[in-house]
């Protein structure tokens, strides 16, 4: 059987015992995990515990040192322009040339992924989005959650099987958050899986269907939100650092200790 024709039941992303290094230095070290059809999955870990490499790899952005990843059953490292057609990617800081104007940039963007756009869809795509007044407005006029949104636009305009978020919802005020937390899990009813970045436990709980937790590039744990919970809620270190009943932050800070990392 070809690559391309993967079996239909295969995970929509299926990583294994993935490495990455930069140098001497591994900083992904025996990741696995599955995402299935229609799933919201977020991978939680503090600073520099190796969760852009992750999606870097996932992407085709650096080339791990050894494991397996599949999209759709197809191997990104044998067939990386059939893996990347079908996945959607916003990176943790999206921006686009800072003169064109949303139209353009609709009309430019949607033309790189093979969408030809009419005035009247780009229209009714901005509509959606909350974005139809500000048209003609250049990237660099719009607000952080008016360009975070039309980066989302942009990285599904094509329909993608799973789409890669890092940090979709940084820097966002609590309206615009919630806005982008509607917008992905209409996504997920349209089909696509996501695969999304967090600092936020909050945004865990309330989006993601499963998370997972890394620390110094180790999968700790896996599954859904409240199932951690319970999971780790006897753990010392967890109790040790819970204010009553354990949270899913409990749980992390718990796994992955207090000290601030750079
Ligand atoms: N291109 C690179 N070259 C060398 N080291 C890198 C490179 N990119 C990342 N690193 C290092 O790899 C480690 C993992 O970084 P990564 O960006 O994957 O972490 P992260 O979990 O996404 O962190 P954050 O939450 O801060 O975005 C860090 O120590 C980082 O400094």
């Amino acid at each position: 059987m070809s690559e391309v024709n993967a079996p239909a039941q295969a995970a929509v992303l299926d990583i294994s015992d993935l490495r990455v290094a930069y140098g001497e230095r591994t900083v992904v070290d025996g990741v696995g995990f599955q995402i299935h059809r229609g799933e919201i999955f977020g991978l939680l870990g503090p600073n520099g515990a190796g969760k852009t490499s992750t999606l870097s790899a996932i992407e085709g952005l650096v080339r791990p040192k050894s494991g397996r990843l599949l999209v759709d059953g197809i191997d990104v490292q044998r067939a990386p322009l059939d893996a990347k057609a079908r996945l959607g990617v916003q990176l943790q800081s999206s921006s686009f040339q800072a003169e064109l104007t949303i139209q353009e940039i609709a009309r430019l963007y949607g033309g790189l992924y093979g969408v030809k756009l009419s005035r009247g869809q780009i229209r009714s795509s901005m509509q959606a989005i909350g974005l139809e007044q500000e048209l003609g407005k250049r990237f660099k006029q719009l607000s952080g959650g008016q360009q975070q949104r039309l980066a989302l636009f942009i990285a599904t305009v094509h329909n993608p099987l799973l789409l890669l978020l890092d940090e979709p919802t940084a820097g966002l005020d609590p309206q615009s958050r919630r806005g982008l937390w509607r917008r992905i899990e209409e996504l997920r009813g349209e089909g696509s899986s996501i695969l999304l970045t967090t600092h936020s436990m909050e945004e865990a709980q309330a989006v993601c269907d499963r998370v997972a937790i890394i620390d110094h590039g180790v999968l700790l744990t896996i599954g859904k939100p409240s199932e951690l919970i319970d999971k780790h809620r006897e753990d010392p270190r967890v109790l040790s650092v819970a204010h009553g009943a354990p949270t899913l932050e409990d749980v992390f800070i718990g796994l992955t200790g207090s000290e601030i990392r750079d």
